[in-house]
């Protein structure tokens, strides 16, 4: 396979309050660069706690071992449900980009709401439908969980998804600097994202398949949102990116994280900035894991005015996963009339969200229906 070589850059300028502008415009250059040739690339900071090894040990460590609980365990954790709002373990094969079954179990949350906040927002019914309460696994596998240290599980999941959303908030003023643009400006876009965005943790089994025809760890895809932050502290090797019509594997380097552009950015630029066709497989002996932050705009944003003009012609050329309808064959067969967003035609809806008549947070909620597959397996 052709190497790629994937830009590393230092975006520390971007995190400090204390660095100069000729600092951020130096980084703002670099991430031009790599979001214009791959929309893929690899960040770090060497004093942010998301890259420091003993943070990244620790997340692993809670990962693996929720993973490691045995299936009647698992089967007590609150399930994802189809609907937009997807908190929970994620059992195999309970969700595919594709016809293809994805070999990967998950679990997601997001955002901690303070608990007399949301009771407030549940009695007023204030919640957007991707807002509300994570989906922890109970009290006693809690317990397990933290080894004898008080609340360490959740405590670990809940300050890494926090200081990744910084990350990204940092990256966003990067990237208004790298298109000219004042450098608060695409945080306008996503001003209460991380109550909507959410972290994935990711457990990918090995499978013996390398056609890759009957399954694969994430079907090719590209990201719906914002940006994708992703760490995979393993040395296995399992995300690819496509580029020059083949597939690239995009290796963990240690100490930073994988940043992929998402289609909403992607189409915010008029798709001057890529947001990269990327794929997860499996070397056939080893598992794998992955702790990816879909950071989202915010749930009301709209494909600007702008942005609707300059890009009616590419739209549709574009290969945005964004645009185009996941749902498996069966289960578009099986869809009766009219039961929810989700019904209706995919393609009309996309055209919507393109011409400005849905905004993001509505549109979202039937994606996340359309990969949502039943009968997943613990
Ligand atoms: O696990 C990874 O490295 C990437 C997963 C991914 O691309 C996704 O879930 O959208
Ligand atoms: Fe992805």
């Amino acid at each position: 396979m052709a190497t790629v070589t994937i830009p590393k850059i230092d975006i520390s300028p971007l995190l400090d309050s204390a660095s100069t502008g000729s600092e951020k415009q130096q980084v703002a250059i670099a991430l031009l660069d790599a979001f214009t040739t791959y929309g893929v690339f690899y960040i770090t900071s060497p004093t942010h706690p998301v890259f420091s090894s003993p943070k990244i040990a620790e997340i692993l460590d809670a990962t693996s071992r929720l993973f490691a609980l045995d299936a009647a365990e698992k089967a007590h954790i609150p399930k994802i449900a189809p609907g937009g709002f997807t908190r929970g373990y994620v059992p195999i094969g309970g969700e595919s980009g594709s016809a293809t079954k994805e070999l990967k179990e998950g679990f997601s949350y997001g955002y901690e709401w303070p608990s007399a906040e949301l009771q407030a927002k549940l009695a007023d019914s204030s919640l957007n439908k991707l807002q509300g309460p994570n989906s922890w696994p109970s009290q006693e596998t809690l317990d397990r969980l933290d080894q004898g240290q008080r609340d360490a599980f959740k405590s670990t999941l809940q300050e890494f998804y926090l200081n990744v959303c910084q990350v990204a908030k940092g990256l966003l003023q990067g990237i208004s600097l790298a298109l000219a643009l004042p450098e608060d400006e695409l945080a306008k876009y996503c001003t209460s994202s991380e109550t909507i965005s959410f972290m994935r943790l990711f457990h990918y089994l090995p499978y013996a398949d390398q056609g890759h025809a009957a399954q694969i760890g994430s079907s090719a895809h590209t990201d719906w949102g914002f940006l994708t932050l992703i760490l995979s502290p393993c040395k296995t090797v399992g995300l690819q990116l496509f580029h020059d019509n083949s597939w690239h594997d995009v290796p963990s380097v240690e100490n930073t994280l994988v940043v992929n552009g998402g289609d909403y950015l992607s189409l915010l630029t008029g798709g001057k900035l890529i947001s990269p066709l990327h794929r997860v497989v499996s070397n056939g002996l080893e598992e794998r894991y992955s702790m990816c932050c879909f950071y989202y705009p915010d749930y009301h944003s709209k494909i600007p005015l702008l942005v609707q003009e300059e890009f009616k012609g590419q739209a549709a050329s574009g290969n945005y996963s964004l645009l185009r309808d996941q749902r498996s064959e069966e289960e578009v067969a099986n869809d009766t009339k009219d039961h929810s967003a989700d019904a209706q035609d995919a393609r009309s809806v996309a055209s919507k969200l393109l011409n400005g008549d849905i905004n993001f947070g509505d549109y979202i909620v039937s994606k996340w229906t359309q990969v949502y597959r039943k009968g997943g397996a613990y």
